[in-house]
């Protein structure tokens, strides 16, 4: 499978891309959000577009995701409309979730799409053929927010998500103690050493998995989350640390 590159940035290359995901509730506060980004910050941001008051009226979350795309000014923007089962705040059912990413990704603003791989697999195959249809790449994502499979479960899922057509594959679970955090470690240098070129990104969440976001790039992950403000997820470090640890660890 080749790198997945967008907007001049592949994934993973170097040292371990920064993800900062964008969360505001209102069109002012996301656009402000956005203009604030530090310039050295995030490689790639994610909208959290399940955070947005106006995730029932798809015309206007669409003419929204365009307006925050022009405002990145060529920034990738990784689409993301996480299900309450998920963590998220998105409660669309999976009709309507998988009508608002295929609109999305044919109105042609997401430079990659986030699908989560609780959806049925009917819904799955439909979202990757048509996102894949535009040339865009695919994130497929699992999160559990109670505890960390072993790595045979952990390394199914991963199977399960590129068996689909995942283009990136995500998993992001949360630890109990430091065996969960190497579990998660042991997992991703499985899945990428098995498959180069294959990216993964692993989180290990909570304060315990913060070890997992500084230096999971060392075992494999092509990507990590940071915060430029409130974060979306327990245990984002700031932008700006994680982007010195990431220097630290692989290299300017
Ligand atoms: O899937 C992920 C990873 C994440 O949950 C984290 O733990 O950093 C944050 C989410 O915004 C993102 O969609």
């Amino acid at each position: 499978m080749p790198a997945v590159t967008v907007q001049g940035v592949t994934l993973g290359e170097g040292r371990p891309t920064i993800i900062v995901p964008l969360t505001a509730a209102t069109r002012a506060d996301l656009l402000a959000e956005a203009a604030q980004l530090p310039q050295d910050g995030p490689d790639v941001v994610e909208w959290r577009a399940d955070r947005c008051e106006i995730l029932h009226r798809p015309e206007k979350l669409l003419a929204l995701g365009a307006e925050l795309s022009r405002a990145l000014r060529g920034r990738p923007m990784l689409l993301t409309v996480r299900g309450t089962a998920e963590g998220g705040d998105g409660d669309l059912d999976d009709e309507a979730y998988a009508a608002l990413l295929l609109a999305a990704t044919e109105a042609g603003w997401p430079d990659l799409v986030d699908v989560e791989l609780s959806r049925p697999e009917g819904v799955l195959r439909r979202v990757v053929e048509g996102v894949h249809r535009h040339g865009v790449p695919v994130v497929m994502s699992h999160h559990d927010f109670s505890a960390t499979p072993p790595v045979e479960e952990l390394l199914a899922l991963v199977g399960r998500m590129r068996a689909l057509g995942a283009d990136v594959a995500k998993v992001a679970v949360m630890p109990h103690s430091p065996e969960d955090v190497l579990t998660v470690l042991t997992a991703t240098r499985r899945a990428t050493a098995d498959a180069p070129g294959e990216p993964v990104i692993t989180v290990a969440m909570g304060a315990l998995g913060v070890v997992s976001r500084l230096g999971g790039g060392v075992f494999g992950s092509a990507a990590t989350f940071a915060s430029a403000g409130t974060g979306s997820a327990p245990g984002q470090p700031p932008v700006r640390g994680l982007r010195d640890a990431l220097e630290l660890l692989h290299g300017s």
